[in-house]
């Protein structure tokens, strides 16, 4: 494995777009594979290509309940209508000059059939229909042409696609009854502090409620992953030991909150050091700048720092991305907006900045974008308040109301 002694010695913290692409290229992608039903599949990666084996639709059918007419020139005339078509139940004779069917929507085009006129411009008496004037026809009209969907042999999803509902849909569409998806990713949760109290229990004093797990458990539930949630572990080097041992083994990914700093119960770097090694710590971002990377014996680690939104900022922006890397995915940008600020935003050089705001349109429909106020990476109701994160360049400094600011949207795995 790559060793990042430059990472760990480099003078200055590490820039978040070095560290992201260090993690991408350091860890290694699941290879093992499963095959499980449709019906399960949302959200899972697919491990192949999938190739329609059919046209979709596979037959020409009508857009309209209507009348298919043989000729164009037939809409000038009444015609005599020959059969009715429903969905699912073809017509096998070829149409004739003069003759209509009254066809449904989704039913097959019988062949020798140019167009179909919407029932709307039609006049049925009888066995016989007549179309108002200046109905205007074009050759093919209200008619979905086979594979105007999906192509025959054409790849309609690639292998590395976290598959979306529609997806699922397509999928189904092209008669797929079983995918070959990357196994579920299993994950660590492990939280550390002596301080941690769970919810629901009378608050000691010096204590503080536990709620790191509370975030960072449903963004990994959302992810897939098979999580192991370990019981909060104190700030103590063999009860830390035992529980990353125990984690190691389990998992493909150990996650910690806290203890990552230099207080001196800070002991996470100890105990990953002594059990495996640390590849990276200390990034040039805020909140997080504590977050660590490293390897246990048998599994990666990430050292998540404890300060709440710190916590939270950095599963999405670092931890996210390489999980869903190693669980095979392949990875588009996040949706970045220019936007005007309303408000003035506090920051100094040195670190990325990912500010929680509120990104709405104004009233001439251009993005703007307010901070939700104090930024201390222990006001989790920022993070709660935000729809948005405002991403200040490393080295910019304060910036004022009316300027322009680089915006990413909340996606789903925060929401
Ligand atoms: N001398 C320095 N001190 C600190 C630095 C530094 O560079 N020099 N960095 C600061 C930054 S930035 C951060 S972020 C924090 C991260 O510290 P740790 O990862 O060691 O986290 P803890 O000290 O364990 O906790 C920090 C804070 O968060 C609360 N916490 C922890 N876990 C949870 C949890 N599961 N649920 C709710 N709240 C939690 C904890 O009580 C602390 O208040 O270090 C700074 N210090
Ligand atoms: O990064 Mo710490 O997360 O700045 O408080």
């Amino acid at each position: 494995m790559k060793q990042t002694q430059d990472h760990c010695n480099k003078p200055g913290l590490t820039p978040i777009e070095d560290a992201l692409q260090y993690l991408l290229e350091t860890i290694s992608v699941l290879t093992e594979t499963e095959a499980i039903p449709l019906s399960e599949a949302h959200g899972r990666v697919l491990a192949a290509d999938v190739i329609s084996p059919i046209n979709v639709p596979p037959h020409d059918n009508s857009a309209m309940d209507g009348y298919a007419l043989h000729h164009l020139s037939d809409v000038t005339q009444p015609v005599e209508i020959v059969a009715t078509v429903l969905a699912g139940h073809p017509y096998i004779e070829a149409l004739a000059q003069g003759k209509t069917v009254r066809i449904m929507t989704g039913a097959p085009i019988p062949q020798g059939a140019s167009a179909v006129v919407m029932q709307e411009d039609a006049q049925r008496t009888g066995d016989s229909v007549v179309f108002a004037a200046g109905v205007a026809l074009n050759e093919g009209m209200n008619i979905r042409r086979a594979g105007e969907d999906i192509r025959k042999l054409v790849t309609i999803l690639p292998a590395g696609r976290r598959l979306r509902v529609a997806d699922c849909g397509l999928l189904a569409s092209i008669g797929i009854a079983t995918v070959t998806v990357v196994r579920r990713l299993r994950v660590a949760l492990v939280t550390t502090g002596d301080e941690l109290q769970p919810p629901g229990t009378p608050l000691l004093p010096g204590n503080i409620y536990e709620s790191n797990s509370f975030t960072l458990t449903p963004m990994l539930q959302r992810l897939g992953v098979e999580l192991i949630t370990m019981p909060a572990v104190a700030d103590d080097l063999m009860a830390l030991r035992a529980a990353f041992t125990q984690a190691d083994e389990q998992a493909d990914v150990v996650i910690t909150s806290g203890g990552v700093s230099v207080g001196e119960a800070d002991l996470t770097r100890t105990v990953l050091e002594e059990l495996g090694q640390l590849n990276f710590w200390k990034l040039a971002i805020k909140p997080g700048k504590p977050f660590a990377f490293g390897r246990l014996p048998s599994s990666w680690f990430i050292g998540l720092p404890g300060n709440p939104v710190s916590a939270l900022v950095t599963l999405h922006q670092l931890a996210l991305p390489l999980l869903r890397t190693m669980a095979g995915e392949t990875l588009a940008k996040p949706l970045r907006f220019n936007a005007t600020t309303l408000t003035d935003l506090r920051k100094s050089p040195g670190r990325t900045d990912y500010q929680r705001a509120i990104a709405k349109p104004n009233e001439e429909g251009q993005l703007v974008v307010a901070t939700t106020g104090a930024q201390g990476s222990g006001v989790l109701s920022s993070m709660s308040q935000a729809n948005c994160y405002i991403v200040l360049e490393k080295e910019r400094g304060r910036v004022t109301a009316g300027e322009t600011v680089t915006v990413e949207v909340f996606d789903e795995w925060l929401a």
